[in-house]
């Protein structure tokens, strides 16, 4: 059986997987697995059906039985995220969201719910897949791995212009606590904790663009000639 090639991106919050993988995806024609969406959704789910994100049963129910499409928009808008019926594309992007998401993703009942559906994503030609553990628990046999870090300070300011931009009213030093705070809970948890992959590349992004970020990855999709 001919098993599609994964490329996992791990890192922290804002240190570019998403965009990195999403332009990656569109590059290879692969498809995209935005696993940090999952938890997202789950805790904006959690918020529309007042179910409490530390009640670990209440909360595995939601993830098993969540009703959510991911379509590829395909206008360079990227995809599409639609849940229970509605678009929630960019209502699930912003700190409160991602903290809740942080919090839901540290119960080992909610990991467990959701790693069949994550896995269902690796369909032929390819998949990107990005997150804090798809090197390390979903996709382990993964022949490219990229763990992908800024400091934090960069981080910090690229989601403040990235909120800004938006319209929000957003304040860098809180936006600095709130990356900080989320660096910690998604390093410190028990089950499945950010951290790179022992076979992983790791790359510092601080002070490299987003086009440098991708020839880096697209250098090493050709020397292991797995683009075909
Ligand atoms: N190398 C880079 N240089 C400058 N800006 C960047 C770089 N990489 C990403 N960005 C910008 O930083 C912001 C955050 O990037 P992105 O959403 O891809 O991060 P992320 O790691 O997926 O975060 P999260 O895990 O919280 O979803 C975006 O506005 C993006 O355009
Ligand atoms: N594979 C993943 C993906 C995400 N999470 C958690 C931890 C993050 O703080 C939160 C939101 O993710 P983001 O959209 O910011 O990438 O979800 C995780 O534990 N494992």
């Amino acid at each position: 059986m001919i098993v599609a090639p994964v490329i996992t991106i791990d890192g922290p919050s804002g240190s570019g997987k998403g965009t990195v993988a999403g332009l990656l995806a569109k590059q290879l024609g692969w498809n995209l697995l935005d696993s940090g969406a999952l938890y997202r959704l789950l805790a904006f789910a959690a918020g529309n059906h007042g179910v409490d994100l530390t009640n670990e049963e209440a909360m595995k129910l939601l993830a098993a039985h969540l009703d959510v499409q991911f379509i590829a928009a395909g206008d360079g808008r990227g995809q599409r995220i639609i849940l229970e019926g509605d678009e929630v594309t960019d209502l699930i992007r912003n700190e409160q969201v991602g903290a809740g998401a942080s919090l839901v993703a540290s119960l080992p009942a909610v990991r467990d719910a959701l790693l069949q559906r994550q896995q269902a994503f690796q369909e032929m030609p390819g998949l990107i897949a990005d997150g804090r553990d798809m090197g390390t628990v979903v996709f382990p046999d993964a022949p490219l791995k990229v763990f992908l870090t800024a400091s934090a300070e960069e981080r910090a300011r690229r989601r403040y212009l990235q909120l800004k931009a938006k319209g929000d009213d957003v304040n860098l030093a809180s936006l600095l606590d709130e990356i900080q705070a989320r660096d910690e809970r998604d390093t410190q948890r028990a089950v499945a904790p950010l951290k790179p992959a022992a076979d992983a590349i790791q790359l510092d992004s601080t002070e490299l663009s987003i086009e440098q970020v991708l020839e880096r990855i697209l250098s090493e999709v050709a020397t292991r000639d797995l683009a075909g």
